[in-house]
């Protein structure tokens, strides 16, 4: 990640008012940069989904702008954003819509004007990076959910984007769907593709995230890398947040002014240097009592 280059994508948003007269966010500066992945946390309601769909213009802030990969967009130019920024919805039902997977894959090409042998190939290819080629035949609406997931993200990576937005990727899925869909997350971003994402676990924001973006009404209220936020209890406190397991067992075992681990792997680590260190202090005043 690196944020000297010029943003993928920059939102500014003073607000977004739903018809009915809630305000959804407001306030909102937010950039996504080339090779990150950004996680939004926050409690129910915060604002991360309206946050997410203004990537991709699916909403438009009542006042402010979007820009994508340098080019502001407008009413005429959404399919710009709609390309460039793939957007997979926590409702898959709302995204698979054609009679089979493949076909469904094939849509967004279609809508950007590609078919024939080529496009049915680029779609093969999209399902099968995402290990879903076998699900090809199949009818959308009956796979489960960890296999909507997947074939949802097939259907955005198969336009190439250059940011894909996942909002809770998570959510429903068993821990064995869940590894799943998290590799396959992790391997778009292997392949120079920025990510972000909402999620209610903190334990898979501090795995996965290069940057977590704190969420509380309707505003990003603070962040900074995994490390960062997740010791910043004010900041945690204001969005109504617990820290990850990581972080609170690294405290109860008095870690937390060392490496503080924000990861099951990093805690496991500490703590086995922890315990070497305190072996090592036992051993040496061992060493020193008996030379009294
Ligand atoms: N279509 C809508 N019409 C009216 N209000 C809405 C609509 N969608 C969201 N809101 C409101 O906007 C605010 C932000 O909601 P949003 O869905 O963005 O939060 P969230 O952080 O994604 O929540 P959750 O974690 O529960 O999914 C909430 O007050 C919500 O009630």
């Amino acid at each position: 990640m690196s944020q000297t280059d010029s943003p993928l994508v920059d939102l500014r948003c003073n607000a977004h008012t739903y018809p009915d007269g809630t305000v959804g966010m407001h306030d909102v500066d937010f950039s996504v940069y080339p090779d990150e992945v950004v996680a939004l946390v926050g409690g129910n309601g915060a604002g991360k989904s309206t946050l997410l769909e203004h990537l991709n213009a699916t909403l438009m802030p009542d006042e402010g702008e979007l820009v994508v990969d340098g080019i502001a967009v407008t009413e005429d130019n959404k399919p710009h954003a709609r390309k460039e920024v793939g957007f997979v919805f926590q409702d898959a039902d709302t995204q698979l819509v054609a009679p089979t997977v493949l076909d469904d894959v094939l849509f967004g090409l279609q809508n950007y004007g590609m078919a024939g042998e080529e496009a049915e190939h680029r779609a093969r290819e999209a399902l099968a990076t995402v290990d879903a080629a076998h699900l090809e035949d199949r009818v959308p609406h009956y796979l489960s959910g960890g296999e909507k997931r997947l074939v949802g993200l097939a259907g955005v990576l198969v336009l190439e984007p250059s940011v894909v937005v996942l909002d809770e990727p998570l959510a429903g899925l068993d821990p064995e769907r869940s590894q799943l869909v998290a590799q396959r997350i992790r391997q778009v971003h292997k392949e120079g593709i920025s990510v972000v994402l909402s999620t209610h676990d903190l334990e898979f924001a501090a795995e996965i995230a290069d940057r977590v973006c704190v969420m509380a009404d309707g505003n990003v209220v603070g962040g900074g890398t995994p490390r960062e936020v997740f010791y910043d209890d004010d900041l945690l406190d204001r969005a109504n947040l617990r820290p990850p397991a990581a972080v609170r067992i690294a405290r109860d075992a008095g870690l937390e002014g060392s490496t503080r681990p924000v990861t099951e792997a990093e805690l496991v680590e500490a703590l086995s240097d922890h315990e070497t260190l305190s072996e090592t202090i036992r051993t040496e005043s061992l060493d020193g009592r008996s030379g009294d």
